[in-house]
C-alpha cells in the first residue's frame, strides 16, 4: 500500500451524506500527543443502526478515535456528542453506562475463568450498575442471560472451556459477547479480523454482520481487510494523517482518486477489477 501523505485538501470530496438520525456526532475533534497531530479536526457523523468501517494507514489515527470515543483518553478540544449529549472527556465507565462498547481483549480480564463463567461475570457487572449493591440477583437469571449471550456469538459449546484456552477467533468472539453483555447501542469493534487466515476472517465478519443486524445496534469497526470492508460496511471513512479524507460508499470509496493516491495505491483498481 502507498504511504499516508498528510492531505493537502481536507476532506478531498464528501460525496456521501448519510440521511438517517444521527447517534454519534464529532465536531472538530482535536487530540495531539506531544508534537504528533493524531486527530486533525475530525468531524464525521454516524447514523443509527449503521455499520460502517474506518479504514487508513498505520499511524492514521484510527485507534486514537475510538480511544477518544470510547474515554479512554481526553480530547483536547472538540465535541463527541453521542445521543445528543456532549460525552467528550467523561470518564470510560460513564461512557459504557451511556450504552457504548467497545470489544477488545477484554478475554484476558477472565483468564481462569471457563467462557459460562466470564459470561455470568459481564452480566452480573451490568446489572450491579442498574441496581445498588444490595439488589439481590437470581442465579437462574444470570445463568439464562449468560447463555443467551453465548449463543450470540456462537460460543454455546466452548461454555467449560477456559477463556484463556480459547482459539483466537473464539477469544475475539468472548470479546465481542462480552461487550455485548454492557447492552450497547453502539458497538466499537477494533479490527475484528486481524491475526486471522481467509477463511476465518470471511467466518468471523459473517458472523459480526449477522450479530449487527439481529441486535440492531450501530456498529463501527477498524479494519484493514478492504475486502471485508467493501464487501460489508455501508459507510467507509477513510483516515489520514488523523484527518478525514473521504467518506462514502464502498463504490465512491474504491473510485475516490485521493483514497486512491494516499492508501488503496495506484495497484488497486487493476487488482479488484
Ligand atoms: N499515547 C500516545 N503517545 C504518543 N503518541 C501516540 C499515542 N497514541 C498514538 N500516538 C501516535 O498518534 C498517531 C496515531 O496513532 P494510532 O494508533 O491512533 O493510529 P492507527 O491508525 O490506529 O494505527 P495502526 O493501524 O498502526 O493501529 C501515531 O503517530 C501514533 O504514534
Amino acid at each position: 500500500m502507498a504511504a499516508c501523505e498528510r492531505p493537502k485538501y481536507r476532506p478531498t470530496s464528501i460525496p456521501h451524506r448519510d440521511p438517517g438520525r444521527h447517534v454519534l456526532s464529532l465536531v472538530n475533534l482535536k487530540k495531539s500527543f506531544g508534537g504528533i497531530i493524531a486527530t486533525d479536526d475530525l468531524s464525521m457523523d454516524f447514523s443509527q443502526g449503521s455499520l460502517s468501517a474506518i479504514i487508513g494507514p498505520n499511524g492514521a489515527g484510527k485507534t486514537t478515535l475510538f480511544n477518544l470515543i470510547s474515554g479512554r483518553i481526553r480530547p483536547d478540544s472538540g465535541r463527541i456528542v453521542f445521543n445528543n449529549e456532549d460525552i467528550a472527556g467523561l470518564p470510560a465507565t460513564q461512557i459504557v453506562h451511556k450504552g457504548i462498547a467497545r470489544a477488545f481483549q477484554v478475554s484476558s480480564i477472565f483468564p481462569t475463568f471457563t467462557v459460562r463463567q466470564s459470561f455470568e461475570a459481564a452480566v452480573l457487572a451490568k446489572w450491579r450498575k442498574l441496581n445498588n449493591l444490595f439488589t439481590p440477583f437470581s442465579q437462574m437469571a444470570t445463568r439464562e442471560r449468560a447463555q443467551e449471550l453465548m449463543e450470540k456469538v456462537g460460543l454455546q459449546h466452548r461454555a467449560c472451556t477456559l477463556s484463556r484456552h480459547l482459539a483466537h477467533g473464539e477469544q475475539k468472539l468472548l470479546d465481542i459477547g462480552l461487550a455485548l453483555a454492557l447492552e450497547p447501542s453502539l458497538l466499537l469493534l477494533d479490527e475484528p479480523t486481524a491475526g486471522m487466515g481467509p477463511e476465518e476472517r470471511i467466518d468471523m465478519i459473517g458472523r459480526v454482520h449477522a450479530l449487527w443486524e439481529r441486535e440492531k445496534i450501530t456498529v463501527i469497526f477498524i479494519e484493514h481487510d478492504m475486502d471485508i470492508v467493501f464487501e460489508y460496511a455501508q459507510v467507509i471513512r477513510v483516515l489520514c494523517y488523523g484527518a478525514l479524507l473521504a467518506e462514502g460508499t464502498a463504490e465512491q470509496i474504491r473510485s475516490n482518486q485521493a483514497v486512491i493516491d494516499a492508501y488503496l495505491g495506484a495497484g488497486f483498481t487493476e487488482d479488484a477489477a
